[in-house]
């Protein structure tokens, strides 16, 4: 379990320390040198002479950036430090620090830079090292410190935040880096969502000694490959399908045909037993001949699907509704029978849209919504304007309508608890990969995992999926069917 913590928590921690005797200074010199060494592996020098400009704000997490421009300049390197005020108005520990700076450093003084002069600076640097704001952050970025931001992302040098992105505690702007040196704990406005993607690679070093056992609560946990091991389903060799368990499927239209089969290879190759697509006459056809292992029932009336479920409901312990389904009368007929299920159902795609109209479900119902259907689903919802929006939102979609994954970067599953996938990357924004994804939570409610177990494995696995396509043949231009035929495999490192 990977722990994120909030900067209250982290700050807490920081003070505990100091009034039990660490002097703040040896604090800093502990971060600044780890977050240099972490400088000089990701940038070997290899006889090049390398550069790097500081961006130095007010608080500590500047004093953090003095002391690693003295330990690149003793290692070689052109330093400049950019302050966002005047030398002498440095204070704490930063101020002392900053008296050990070498000679060979450069201090600059940003307001006196014009935006060219900044942007000429960084773009001829290695790194650019973000020391603007940390866990003192209070409200959104102003003055210099704001127009810093915005320069820092119009670089194309790389940039390296200290502890955390500037910005990430606020509504924005934030930095976009490509690294993060996480000081002391991962922080819990870098787990989930857009600003997940702003750390880049993440990388956490301890103060001092251990000091990560004398934090409270986590804020939020991120789900491992052992998290998701011992939620598992476990698959006897004696096994007939019937006890994979079977999955009844209500998806597709003439416009998404797609979605139907996406959703249904994915319930396959998660190891459902047996896959019943109900769908309109085209989705079938199509499937006739790329899915001979599913059964196929016509949906072509919103009063098909009673029947359908009557005939298939005891063989089916799962039921799958919404992808692609349509918006149409004969989607709300189809979502107003499947609302009498009485096994467990995920509730996707063009489904969701028909959640508020039905009421508390007869069995256990679970959904896969992304962030613009789950803003419908609460009446609008802002999921950028602070970090813990995200997790707020799925919170809130949990107790309204039942145990929620929200999808996006670090996707969050809600239930009794509140999990990140940590699995999984830019290689699953691909059409019709949340398609995958509703089938991977059909199989493992089939499989008799209860509905917030079911988001997690099936979670996971679609993550893990998308990483191990990603190591293989990289992260663009994969199809969403890739995704699908990934799934045994991240099962089989979960399952066996
Ligand atoms: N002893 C400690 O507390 C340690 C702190 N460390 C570093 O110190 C950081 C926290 O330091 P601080 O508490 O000084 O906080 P910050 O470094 O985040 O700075 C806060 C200061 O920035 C200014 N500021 C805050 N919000 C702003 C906004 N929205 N726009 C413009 N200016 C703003 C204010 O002047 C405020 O005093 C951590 O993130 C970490 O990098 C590390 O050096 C380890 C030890
Ligand atoms: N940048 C990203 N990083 C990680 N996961 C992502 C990213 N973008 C999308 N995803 C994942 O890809 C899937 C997309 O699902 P969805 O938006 O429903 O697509 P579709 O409707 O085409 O099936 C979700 O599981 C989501 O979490
Ligand atoms: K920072």
């Amino acid at each position: 379990m990977k722990k994120y913590y909030d900067s209250a928590s982290v700050a807490k921690l920081d003070a505990g320390l100091i009034s039990s005797g660490i002097p703040s200074a040896v604090l800093m010199e502990n971060a600044g040198g780890a977050i240099a060494r972490d400088v000089l592996e990701l940038f070997p020098a290899n006889g090049l002479p390398r550069r790097a400009v500081i961006c130095v704000g007010a608080g500590n997490n500047g004093g953090d950036g003095i002391v690693v421009a003295r330990r690149l300049a003793l290692s070689g390197w052109a330093v400049t430090i950019l302050l966002t005020r005047d030398r002498e108005a440095l204070k704490g520990d930063g101020a002392v620090f900053a008296r050990f700076v070498p000679s060979s450093v450069r201090w600059e003084a940003s307001g006196r830079l014009s935006d060219e002069e900044v942007l000429r600076a960084f773009d001829a640097s290695d790194v650019v090292l973000d020391g603007l704001l940390g866990t003192g952050t209070t409200g959104e970025p102003r003055g210099e410190i704001r127009r810093l931001i915005g320069l820092l992302n119009r670089s194309a040098a790389p940039c390296l935040s200290i502890d955390l992105p500037s910005g990430i505690e606020s509504g924005g702007p934030w930095v976009q880096a490509a690294f993060t040196s996480s000081i002391a704990a991962y922080k819990a406005s870098c787990a989930s969502g857009s600003r997940r993607t702003a750390c880049g690679r993440v990388k956490l070093h301890a103060l001092c000694f251990g000091e990560a056992d004398q934090l409270e609560e986590p804020a939020l946990c991120g789900l491992e490959r052992s998290d998701v091991a011992a939620l598992a389903p476990r698959c006897p060799n004696w096994a007939h399908k019937g006890t994979r368990g079977g999955v009844l499927i209500f998806a597709g239209s003439d416009r998404y045909r797609g979605a139907a089969l996406l959703s249904a290879r994915g319930a396959l190759r998660a190891g459902a037993g047996l896959v019943v697509l109900a769908s309109s006459s085209s989705v079938l056809d199509a499937a006739a001949a790329s899915l001979p292992d599913a059964i196929l029932e016509r949906l072509d009336d919103g009063s098909d699907a009673a029947s359908v479920l009557s005939r298939w409901k005891d063989r089916c312990r799962a039921m799958i509704v919404g992808p692609g389904l349509g918006r149409d009368g004969r989607a709300e007929e189809v979502a107003a029978a499947a609302a009498g299920f009485d096994g467990s159902s995920v509730w996707d795609g063009d489904g969701l849209s028909f959640l508020p109209r039905l009421g508390t479900s007869s069995g256990r119902r679970c959904l896969t919504p992304h962030e613009g259907e789950a803003a419908r689903l609460l009446g609008g919802w802002d999921f950028e304007s602070a970090p813990d929006r995200r997790a707020e939102g799925a919170r809130r979609l949990a107790g309204l309508f039942g145990p929620t994954l929200l999808k996006g970067p670090g996707s969050l599953v809600a239930g009794e608890k509140i999990s990140v996938i940590e699995a999984g990357g830019r290689v699953l924004a691909v059409p019709g990969s949340g398609d995958v994804l509703s089938g991977a939570v059909g199989a493992m409610l089939a499989a008799g995992l209860d509905c917030e177990a079911a988001l997690v494995v099936a979670g996971w696995c679609h993550g893990r999926a998308g990483d191990r396509l990603t190591e293989r043949l990289g992260a663009d231009g994969r199809l969403a069917q890739e995704i699908a035929d990934e799934l045994p495999q991240c099962l089989n490192e979960v399952c066996s």
